[in-house]
């Protein structure tokens, strides 16, 4: 199977502490891929280098056989097809839930300055066609109807909900979710799996980090163990589950 995500030798220090240790990775094509590991494993910051919030010190990150230079920005990532949620939800919390979308999508438009300053036919055009994408996709996370509500109005699983369809709206190749089943109660986190699997048949590969074991065994086809910023065991779920490094990580760390 073709490499998604490719990661060589990652190295990232936080003065003393050392966050992450030579971490190499090969994440396929086509895939629900799970990151997990204890409390300070190194889990966040290797989901910030991916997404470009952190610079690594060193190593080699290449995304569908291009290297991304480890420089790279935030919106440089996303923009070669990398999007993220956050740990801690980051909404417009005084924006309509079809808005957050839409400033989303936005970001891909072709209108120039002027063209929106006059709103030419063409801008319109645009914007109507905007606006229609983000409605499908409200509906896609199942959130029909729910357009017009301000978002912080909104329950917290439909927040979780609103952030990924956000993140969709860029049109990734890979989808990356930091911790989408934190705060929720188990319906929502039924309803989160379905969402992630259809998104992955809908042929948008997934990366995520979750402290929920079972949602993670039960959903992702590959997994990824990091403890004390390395990687200790990479598989199958059922592979995983029967490694004896990553039992004693979890025992030991009193998970
Ligand atoms: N910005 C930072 N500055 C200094 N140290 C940091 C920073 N971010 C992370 N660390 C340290 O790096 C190590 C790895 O932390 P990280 O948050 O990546 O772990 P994690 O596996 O995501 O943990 P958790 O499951 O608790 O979120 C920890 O020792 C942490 O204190």
């Amino acid at each position: 199977m073709a490499d998604l995500l490719v990661l060589e030798g990652i190295e990232k220090r936080f003065g003393g502490i050392h966050a992450l240790k030579n971490v190499s990775l090969r994440i396929p094509e086509n895939c629900i891929y799970g990151l997990i590991g204890p409390n300070g494993a190194g889990k966040t910051t290797l989901f910030n280098v991916i997404t470009g919030l952190y610079e690594a010190d060193s190593g080699l990150r290449m995304f569908r056989g291009k290297a991304l230079p480890l420089t790279l920005k935030p919106h440089e990532i996303l923009q070669r097809g990398i999007a993220r949620t956050f740990q801690n939800i980051r909404l417009f919390n005084e924006m309509t839930a079809l808005e957050n979308i839409m400033v989303a999508r936005h970001s891909k438009s072709k209108a120039g300055v002027l063209g929106a300053i006059f709103r030419t036919a063409g801008v319109r055009a645009e914007e109507q066609s905007i606006r229609e994408r983000s409605e499908q996709l409200l509906e896609y996370v199942g959130m029909a109807g729910k357009g017009d509500r301000i978002a912080r109005t909104l329950s917290y699983g439909d927040q979780r909900r609103l952030e990924i369809a956000r993140a969709l709206a860029a049109e990734p190749a890979l989808l990356t979710l930091d911790e989408p089943a934190a705060g929720m109660n188990p319906t929502e986190t039924a309803d989160l799996a379905k969402l992630i699997q259809r998104i992955r048949t809908d042929r948008t590969n997934v990366l995520l980090i979750e402290h929920d074991v079972k949602l993670v065994m039960g959903l992702c086809d590959r997994v990824a163990v990091l403890d004390f910023g390395q990687v200790i065991a990479e598989g199958t779920p059922s592979e995983i589950q029967a490694n004896p490094k990553v039992i004693e990580a979890y025992l030991g760390g009193g998970e």
